[in-house]
């Protein structure tokens, strides 16, 4: 088993976070909105929301381990349903869904909890969908180079667009990004997605 260091992580901001003042503008925005924030359950609003942004704001830490493929496994490798809640970053509302992460393998199987690590480490901050799909497979490329290929489908129902705005209730949103043999093979596409799960089944 090896332990691969992968690229550092974004360097921990919370020591200059200036929570005060972010409490004092998260108040001043509830009382300009109109909100009394005198009530019991709104005395401690402002701290609680820039507390909650500031665990969402922080990297997750993420170190891959991966192991000789001594059995020569020549398959996909898909984890499935990785659940995520998410924070976009045009309205600071939640995306809501679900990553499907895989490869077909090299001479190296990474460790399968890694994968939805991966996911969790794209979810943190503020985001956009595409950009989440796209950060899981570049980092799954990072830490397992010699792969043949590399598939990620991601689908969240945003509520900055059913809960307010559009009102779409209930639509949701598939992103996918396909790496190396993936993107270059349409069979292999088909059989990533006959093998992930019957919703993608085309
Ligand atoms: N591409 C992309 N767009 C997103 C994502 N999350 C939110 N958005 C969109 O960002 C856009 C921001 O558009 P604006 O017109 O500036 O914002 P808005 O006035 O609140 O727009 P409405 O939501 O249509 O009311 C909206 O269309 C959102 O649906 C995402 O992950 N990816
Ligand atoms: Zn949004």
């Amino acid at each position: 088993m090896t332990v691969i260091a992968t690229r550092a992580p974004e360097p921990d901001r919370l020591q200059d976070r200036d929570v005060a003042a972010a409490i004092a503008a998260a108040e001043q925005m509830l009382v300009s909105l109109g909100v009394d924030i005198q009530v019991e359950h709104l005395r401690r609003t402002a701290e609680r929301m820039v507390l909650s942004y500031g665990e969402v704001l922080t990297p997750a830490p993420f170190e891959a381990t991966d192991f000789v493929n001594d059995a020569k496994h020549q398959g996909f490798v898909i984890v499935q349903d990785v659940a995520f809640a998410a924070i976009c970053a045009h309205h600071l509302l939640p995306f809501v869904g679900s990553a499907t992460v895989g490869y077909l393998p090299g001479a190296r199987l990474l460790g399968l909890s890694k994968l939805a690590r991966l996911v969790e480490r794209a979810t943190r901050g503020l985001q956009v969908q595409e950009n989440v799909t796209q950060q899981i497979a570049d980092g799954l490329q990072r830490v397992v180079p010699d792969h043949g290929g590399i598939g990620v489908i991601v689908e969240a129902e945003h509520l900055c667009m059913t809960l307010r705005g559009a009102k779409a209730r209930g639509a949701s949103t598939v992103t996918s990004t396909w790496l190396g043999g993936l993107e270059r093979d349409a069979t292999l596409r088909s059989e990533f997605l006959n093998l992930a799960g019957r919703r993608w089944r085309p």
